[in-house]
């Protein structure tokens, strides 16, 4: 299986890089290689951008072209056996020895081994290292070192250092994840990727950077782009679904018709249609999200970092919201496939492991939404200090003199609601820690206790962001285009707008004038878009253009044909070679015999 695995690894990013072609497409290629994971996805996703992104441009001169060139094999391993989220808390040393200008890296304990990276186990020589560095017996934090942990012609460990695979996990089985240790394993001095702080020959630490997390930029780089790859996987499983959904014939709810498509069952489509909706809206949300990442580091290359905090907020709250969308609605794609979609055939089990995994590395979902609501609640109290507010959060004005929303339930004025009930749970925020703190509570207590409503608050925010950015993006891009495209991607968006307003009628309620009768108009409208945009459905998930190769899918091949494909796949599978599998002789028989 490994050796398998990293064949095709090989062929995927040599191939593609003799065309020169950039990480995304490889990322997209690897696809036609892998049901599962790459064990080079963490050379290509983390190792090369933290070069890029930690390393002077000396260090980048020394470094890049042998790791473009796959002289090395990097991974990027920071999470510990004892810590993940708090990177604060890591425990591995860095401790500068000036008498031979050396960094001498230690795992203290067994919770200090790096625990997760992929590609550690047997496939990386090289790799980016999280530790505290220590100089002159001061600790700075953890920083970036490029290690090499494996001879480059044998492969074997380099001494001082242990590592290995971490075994089975839900998914994620090509990935090759590993774990590290070190025993007091010498590194030069100028292992230290030294763009943002520096440590001289004598153990001097000087602080280049400007803001204090500049350290944590590959992981924003990274919460970025898989945005866009959850919107990717999304479109994958959902056209497996719909596909199916149009194959399949079950139960007959008139006497005297045939059976029907599953796909025209409106609980069917309840369950689909909102997929491919949501597929479009973190595909637009992702490539705004970039162009707002890329506008930010060109900020930070003139030495403003001023709209880092907000890129920080969104990048989290995006990150998490996306990949908790995307692992529920794949799943919600396997329930409406019935028993087939929990073939591994069917490739809906290894989209729903990858998509799992996403909520949690990189930022652990609620970690990441704490994140956007500490930026939601500094910039409420800005906007109390009379302060102006960054772009995405000018709707808390409109909350400024606590006056209800008036409900209008066209697009822009759903929109506007999202707005209100992000506002009103930011406010009902503010309103919680200062109660808890004129009731006593230091800060860090008051804070605690509101952050079950304080995640819900980075979630509606996050939700009113996508809401809107969808609602403008689909406007804009299908300005051009013919009547008949623009009216099914307005009904795509709507269809977004419509499901979310059902499934938040609570806080609409609470913030807005919302009525009973209102909500009875959103469902009337809500089932009768879902049998407008029936007709086109296969049409829209044609339109992802996945080729069979790509979607490795029994159900969701284009010509349809899953009962061949399903048998097919399970002629294949080695306990069909022979008509008697041994156990019976060896147990089964022995046992009805009563020889066990
Ligand atoms: C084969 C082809 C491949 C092609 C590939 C191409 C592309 C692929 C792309 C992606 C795919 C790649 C890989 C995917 C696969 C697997 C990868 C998994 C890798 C990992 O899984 S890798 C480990 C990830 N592990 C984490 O993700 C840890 C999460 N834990 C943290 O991130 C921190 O621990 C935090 C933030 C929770 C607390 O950190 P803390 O305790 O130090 O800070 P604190 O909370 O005290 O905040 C103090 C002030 O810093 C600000 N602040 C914080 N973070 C900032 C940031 N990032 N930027 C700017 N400002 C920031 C705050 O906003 C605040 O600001 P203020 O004071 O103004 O409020
Ligand atoms: C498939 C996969 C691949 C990975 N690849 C890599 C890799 O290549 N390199 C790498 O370095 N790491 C990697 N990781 C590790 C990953 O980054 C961490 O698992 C992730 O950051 C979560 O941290 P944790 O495991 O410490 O979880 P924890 O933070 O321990 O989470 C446990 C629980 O504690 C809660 N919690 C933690 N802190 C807080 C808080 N402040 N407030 C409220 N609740 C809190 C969490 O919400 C969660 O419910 C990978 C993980 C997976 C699953």
């Amino acid at each position: 299986m490994y050796g398998q695995i990293v064949r095709d690894g090989l062929v995927n990013v040599t191939g593609i890089e003799d065309l020169g072609l950039t990480s995304p497409v490889l990322q997209r290629t690897s696809d036609a290689f892998f049901k599962e994971i790459s064990p080079f996805l963490l050379h290509f996703g983390m190792f090369v951008p933290t070069i890029i992104g930690q390393c002077t441009p000396e260090q980048q001169a020394k470094w890049l072209p042998l790791a473009m060139d796959l002289k090395i094999i990097g991974t990027y391993a920071q999470t510990e056996l004892g810590h993940g989220t708090f990177i604060r808390g890591l425990e591995t040393t860095a401790t500068y020895d000036a008498s031979t200008e050396q960094f001498i890296l230690k795992t203290p304990k067994l919770s200090s081994y790096k625990w997760w990276a992929g590609g550690l186990g047997k496939t990386a020589n090289h790799c980016i290292v999280l530790a505290q560095l220590y100089t002159k017996g001061v600790c700075h934090g953890p920083h970036p070192f490029i290690v090499q942990i494996r001879d480059t012609e044998t492969h074997m460990p380099l001494p001082g250092i242990k590592v290995g695979e971490i075994g089975p996990k839900l998914g994620f089985n090509t990935a090759d994840n590993g774990f590290l240790g070190f025993e007091d394993f010498r590194i030069p001095r100028e292992n230290l990727m030294m763009k943002n702080a520096q440590v001289t020959k004598d153990g001097t630490y000087v602080k280049v950077a400007r803001h204090g997390k500049l350290t944590y930029g590959t992981m924003v780089f990274v919460r970025v782009m898989l945005v866009s790859d959850m919107a990717y996987c999304l479109a994958k499983a959902v056209t497996i679904a719909v596909r199916y959904s149009a194959v399949r014939r079950q139960s007959q709810p008139k006497p005297d018709q045939p059976e029907p498509q599953v796909l025209d069952y409106l609980t069917q489509q309840h369950k689909l249609f909102i997929c491919i909706s949501t597929a479009h809206a973190m595909k637009l949300t992702s490539t705004w999200l970039w162009n707002t990442f890329t506008g930010v580091l060109a900020d930070m290359r003139d030495g403003n970092t001023d709209t880092l905090p907000e890129l920080h907020a969104l990048s989290s709250c995006l990150k998490a919201i996306s990949t908790s969308d995307t692992s529920a609605l794949i799943e919600q794609c396997r329930f409406a496939c019935g028993g087939h979609g929990y073939m591994y055939s069917s490739n809906l089990p290894a989209l729903y492991s990858f998509a799992t995994a996403t909520r949690t590395y990189e930022g652990d979902y609620t970690v990441l939404l704490l994140q956007t609501a500490r930026f939601l609640v500094k910039s409420w109290e800005q906007m109390d200090e009379g302060k102006p507010l960054t772009p995405t959060l000018a709707y808390l004005e409109q909350s400024r003199n606590g006056s209800q929303v008036s409900w209008d339930d066209s697009p822009e004025g759903i929109v506007r609601g999202f707005d209100a009930v992000a506002a009103g749970r930011i406010g009902a925020c503010v309103k919680s820690i200062r109660k808890h703190i004129n009731n006593g509570m230091d800060y860090e207590d008051a804070w605690q206790m509101t952050t079950v409503q304080l995640v819900g608050a980075a979630e509606a925010h996050c939700r009113a962001v996508i809401c809107r950015v969808y609602r403008d993006e689909t406007a804009r891009l299908t300005a051009g285009c013919s009547p008949g495209v623009k009216a099914v991607l307005d009904q795509l968006s709507t269809l977004y707008l419509l499901y979310w307003a059902l499934e938040r009628t609570g806080d609409l309620l609470r913030f807005s004038s919302l009525s009973e009768r209102d909500i009875e108009n959103l469902q009337a409208r809500y089932e009768a878009l879902l049998l407008k945009i029936r007709p086109n459905a296969v049409g829209l998930v044609d339109a992802f253009d996945f080729r069979d190769e790509v979607l490795m899918s029994t159900l969701g091949s284009y010509d349809g044909r899953v009962y061949e494909r399903l048998m097919e796949e399970a002629l294949k599978t080695p306990l069909n070679r022979e008509p008697v599998s041994d156990s019976f002789h060896k147990y089964i028989k022995p046992m009805m015999q009563g020889k066990l």
